[in-house]
């Protein structure tokens, strides 16, 4: 199986200092990848390895089953058809909006290079400034320049660090669904780095989860919100809290909120002490259900309520309910859990409990 984009042992550092380590990753052709993680956890020292700004230390990159880079080897830059938007857009301050997009058209038939300028602009909302020069720009149509700029000679790989960062909520969603769809047409193998997760989910087919230069998970959102690896991972991704548990049986854990099923083994020993991730979409609010919990807060989400809920033994619990249900501060209301993952960790891994 030859990957668009694989990374496999891949290290890096800069100045000596180890920045990220052994890093293992695969995208198919068209594919969008996205890393998340707290800033300085190396990201953008991932891109750049990518790109084939920094050599890496340990490791290879392969594009389309060639290696690109490997210790004491690094195909240069230009050599990769790769694209990359930076955090700072570095665009030609002498050339306008149309001239920077077209940087990379120069071999391209000029109808064709018209017709891909002016998609690129309209999708990006600055068909209106192709004229003008970057410096009469806001950060945020600067950004969406850069972004034309790199899509525009449809590269094999495209890297954008933090390419929304500058846009208002409103516009990033728009925007982000439509470069989205232009990528699959394109069929653009990019990475992305975000710090929203919301955004995460909806652009990407694989998310990487990365904390101090690691790669905690790369793997589907579905499987990093319901089947995360680790206790970090599950905190980082989403909402939800750890709640102490017991295992009874290879499936089964006894917790506050009655006893809980997985449908595959645990991996725990009987009698084991645990957290159970409990999510806040596992927790229904039910008139009828015996198991009652006492209403601390709620914030209201439009269509739904994020109820934060005390049990008996004042742990604490998120609920989603929709919000047609009203509950004051303080009320006892009725919960049951259902549960599609049982996600366990061991007792003695940091998870906030
Ligand atoms: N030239 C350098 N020499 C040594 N360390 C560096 C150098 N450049 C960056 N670093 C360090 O490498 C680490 C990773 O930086 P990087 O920019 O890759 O993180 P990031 O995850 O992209 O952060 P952010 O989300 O804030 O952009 C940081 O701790 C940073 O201080």
């Amino acid at each position: 199986m030859t990957y668009a984009l694989e990374l496999n042992n891949v290290s890096v550092a800069l100045e000596n200092t180890p920045i990220v380590q052994h890093i293992d990753l695969q995208l198919n052709e068209g594919d969008i990848g996205c890393l998340l993680g707290p800033s300085g956890c190396g990201k953008t020292t991932l891109l750049r390895a990518i790109a084939g700004f920094e050599a890496v230390t340990s490791g290879c990159v392969s594009v389309a089953g060639h290696r690109v880079s490997e210790p004491g080897f690094r195909v240069p830059v230009e050599k990769r058809q790769v694209g990359m938007v930076f955090q700072d857009y570095a665009l030609f301050p002498h050339l306008t909006v149309k001239q920077n997009i077209a940087f990379g058209l120069k071999h391209v038939k000029a109808s064709e290079r018209e017709r891909r300028i002016n998609a690129l602009a309209d999708m990006l909302r600055i068909g209106e400034l192709l004229q003008a020069f970057p410096h009469r720009l806001s950060g945020g149509q600067q950004q969406r320049v850069a972004i034309a700029r790199a899509m525009a000679p449809k590269p094999r790989i495209l890297l954008l660090d933090e390419p929304f960062a500058s846009l208002d909520v409103e516009l990033r969603e728009d925007i982000a669904r439509e470069i989205r769809e232009v990528l699959k047409q394109d069929g653009i193998t990019t990475i992305l780095v975000s710090h929203n997760q919301l955004e995460a989910f909806a652009m990407a087919d694989e998310i990487g989860v990365m904390k101090a230069g690691q790669l905690l998970q790369w793997s589907t959102a579905f499987a990093l919100y319901h089947e995360p690896e680790t206790a970090y991972v599950a905190d980082f991704v989403g909402e939800g809290v750890f709640l102490p548990g017991t295992v009874i049986d290879d499936v089964s854990v006894s917790t506050e909120l009655g006893v809980l099923h997985s449908d595959q083994s645990l991996g725990h020993e009987v009698g084991a002490l645990v957290s159970v991730l409990i999510r806040p979409d596992d927790v229904i609010h039910d008139d009828d259900s015996q198991a009652t919990a006492k209403v601390l807060e709620k914030a209201f989400r439009g269509a739904e309520f994020m109820y934060t809920l005390a049990l008996d033994s004042g742990a604490r619990i998120l609920s989603l309910v929709p919000s047609h249900h009203v509950h004051a501060k303080g009320m006892q209301i009725g919960i049951r859990v259902e549960m599609e993952h049982l996600v366990v960790f061991p007792m003695e891994v940091e998870t906030g409990v």
